[in-house]
């Protein structure tokens, strides 16, 4: 770590204990160690380098000093590394100063439970990385600032402070924790469906809507309060969309004429007619909430290759593109790698559509891949029922899980559930097998997932476990880091043996979903996080620590769970010396044997 960033630290050290000297020379923060190479208490580096600073993590330290965000976030080298500020459950006071949001690579900022007031910076807004901002029972006032700008914010908790004002526009669609009851909040709750419990917003006298069973009332000024201006402004909108209704039925009328027949013929599926009518327009059937929001980039490809792919599944053997373009469609999440829609058919048929994006494989080569995946058949492996592919649009069809995914059984948002031991063993068996069946099928295809992550374990509906969206990612060596996996993988992606690092990276990202079974902590988008604190805690000794505290206290079999976190680890593994997944399988299985021997003894 370089001068200039350890002296800061040590300054932000000085401030957030109130000058308090740290106890003893093992805990660092002098400017006489290396904060990496001396493990300062609290500071976590960059596993491969040490060199770097990515995580300060003080909870519960009894501190009672002042974020002094300047000293950390104004140094260059400090700002591009630190990911995490966690400084739960202390004594610490103040505002939070705007230049917070000069630590642009943060993902997570916790500073719930401490004594913090003022005003939230509006800065905040400019932490683009955000997963994770927790804020809750301290003393923040004022109103919250707007954060829609965060897309991948996955937890927002404001709970207890005095904060006043109206909720702000968030970008619900990956939000899986949010709570701001216990305020002085006031007006509209927003449109969040069902997603989050009255709970999250009680407290709150102010606050109105269906969820609180409290109507807001109707606001009178709208039609009064309409401005020259305005009237002006949406008479121009409707004049337009007018104009662009008459260009639609005008070209409508003379395509009809000279039918179009460009589908050519499937050996795989069977593909449905040209799509004569509602992808001619420009873009998004877009109106209020429900309403496909779908859109094909030009009436050219629209009509050039329009047809919907209906592989061998007989559940979707009637469906049609333009069914698929009319049903109403919900934002299910929107993924690094695409966005995902609920569609409710009429007959009551529900799908997910995935929509990927910036996929730069030809037209030909993923037609070809969609039909390799549909020929490897393995009941744990979500098959896509059919698929669009035009040049600029490429959608997948799933049917759609109500019991969701891995990531929200674990993140508990299914309430009330357990998800014992016997199960999550049971989950990790049936996912490796899987995953071996596929390496097996695909593996002189080069096609391996490219993409395992709880989120993409779906339940089905006898909470059977299933991998999905197998293969949607292309493991392109041209490619360019962006592309790389969620896990950390980028390096590994951008060596030559491409094909075969994607199958290892599987492996990866397998014991990565092992390490959330074991510790209940999830990583989505953090991976590399994980596995380097369950390598610093085993490093310690502390190996029990790692385990997820129900597990605990349910009785799991400790040698069997630390069977199964040597697992994980050898999965994780950084060099590429990991088990193939045939080793992983009879690992897994092992361990399960067990297990099922000492339920059968039970008394
Ligand atoms: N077939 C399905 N039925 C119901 N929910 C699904 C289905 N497939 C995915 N989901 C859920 O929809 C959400 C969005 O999925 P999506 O795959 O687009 O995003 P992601 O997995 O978070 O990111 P990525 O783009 O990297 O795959 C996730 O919570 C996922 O668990």
């Amino acid at each position: 770590v370089d001068d200039g960033a350890r002296d800061s630290l040590v300054e932000f050290y000085k401030q957030l204990s109130n000058n308090n000297i740290p106890p003893d020379p093992s805990f660092g923060w002098n400017s006489t160690s290396d904060p990496c190479k001396n493990q300062w208490k609290g500071v976590i580096c960059d596993h491969n380098t040490n060199s770097v600073v990515k995580r300060i993590v003080f909870d519960n330290f009894s501190l009672s000093g002042f974020v002094n965000a300047s000293a950390l976030c104004n140094v260059q080298s400090l700002a591009a590394s630190l990911n995490v500020i966690n400084l739960i459950l202390n004594n610490i006071g103040g505002a939070i100063q705007a230049d917070i949001a000069n630590c642009k690579q943060l993902t997570r900022l916790l500073l719930g439970g401490n004594q913090f007031s003022g005003n939230l910076p509006g800065s905040l807004a400019m932490l683009g990385n955000l997963k994770q901002l927790d804020i809750s029972n301290n003393r923040f006032s004022g109103d919250l600032p707007g954060l829609s700008r965060i897309s991948g914010l996955r937890m927002f908790l404001a709970q207890k402070n005095q904060l006043t004002g109206e909720i702000p526009e968030f970008d619900f669609s990956n939000l899986v924790q949010f709570n701001v009851s216990n305020n002085f909040l006031k007006g509209p709750i927003p449109d969040v469906k069902d997603r989050f419990p009255a709970s999250c917003f009680l407290g709150n006298p102010e606050l109105c809507g269906d969820i609180l069973q409290k109507p807001c009332p109707r606001e009178k000024k709208k039609s009064k309060g309409v401005s020259k201006n305005q009237i002006l402004m949406y008479s121009g909108y409707i004049a337009l969309g007018l104009a662009i209704v008459a260009l639609i039925l005008c070209r409508l009328k003379k395509k009809k004429g000279e039918k179009v027949d460009s589908a050519s013929p499937n050996k795989v599926a069977s593909v449905d007619n040209v799509v004569d009518k509602p992808s001619v327009t420009s873009t998004e059937f877009k109106t209020e909430v429900s309403r496909s929001e779908f859109s094909i980039h030009s009436a050219e490809s629209a009509l050039a290759s329009s047809s919907l792919v209906v592989l061998t599944s007989p559940a979707v053997s009637d469906l049609k593109f333009e069914d698929l373009l009319r049903a109403p469609a919900e934002l299910i999440g929107r993924g690094k790698h695409g966005t995902l829609y609920k569609v409710i058919f009429e007959n009551g048929m529900v799908l997910a559509v995935k929509r990927i994006k910036d996929w730069t494989i030809s037209t030909d080569d993923f037609k070809q891949r969609m039909r390799r995946l549909d020929q490897a058949k393995h009941p744990n492996v979500l098959q896509a029922l059919a698929f669009y592919c035009s040049k600029h649009e490429k959608l997948l069809v799933y049917e759609y899980q109500l019991n969701g995914s891995l990531f929200s059984l674990l993140q508990g948002n299914r309430k009330g559930q357990k998800f014992e031991w016997a199960s999550r063993l049971v989950v990790a068996a049936k996912i490796a097998e899987a995953l071996a069946f596929m390496h097996q099928e695909l593996h002189s295809d080069g096609i391996a997932h490219g993409n395992l992550k709880s989120s993409n374990i779906m339940l089905k509906k006898n909470m059977e476990p299933c991998i999905s969206e197998y293969g949607l990612m292309v493991v392109d060596p041209q490619e360019s880091s962006s592309s790389a996996n969620v896990n950390g993988l980028k390096t590994m992606q951008q060596t030559k043996d491409n094909a075969s690092n994607a199958f290892k990276a599987d492996i990866y990202c397998f014991g990565v979903i092992l390490l959330e079974l074991l510790t209940g902590k999830l990583v989505q988008n953090e991976g590399v996080e994980l596995t380097s604190w369950v390598h610093s805690v085993v490093r310690e000794e502390w190996t029990v620590e790692v385990f997820d505290k129900s597990l605990i206290s349910e009785g799991a079999s400790e040698e069997r769970m630390l069977n199964l976190l040597q697992v994980a680890i050898k999965c994780v593994n950084h060099s590429q010396a990991r088990p193939s997944i045939n080793q992983v399988v009879a690992m897994i299985n092992t361990i399960k044997e067990e297990e099922d021997k000492s339920r059968v003894n039970e008394p």
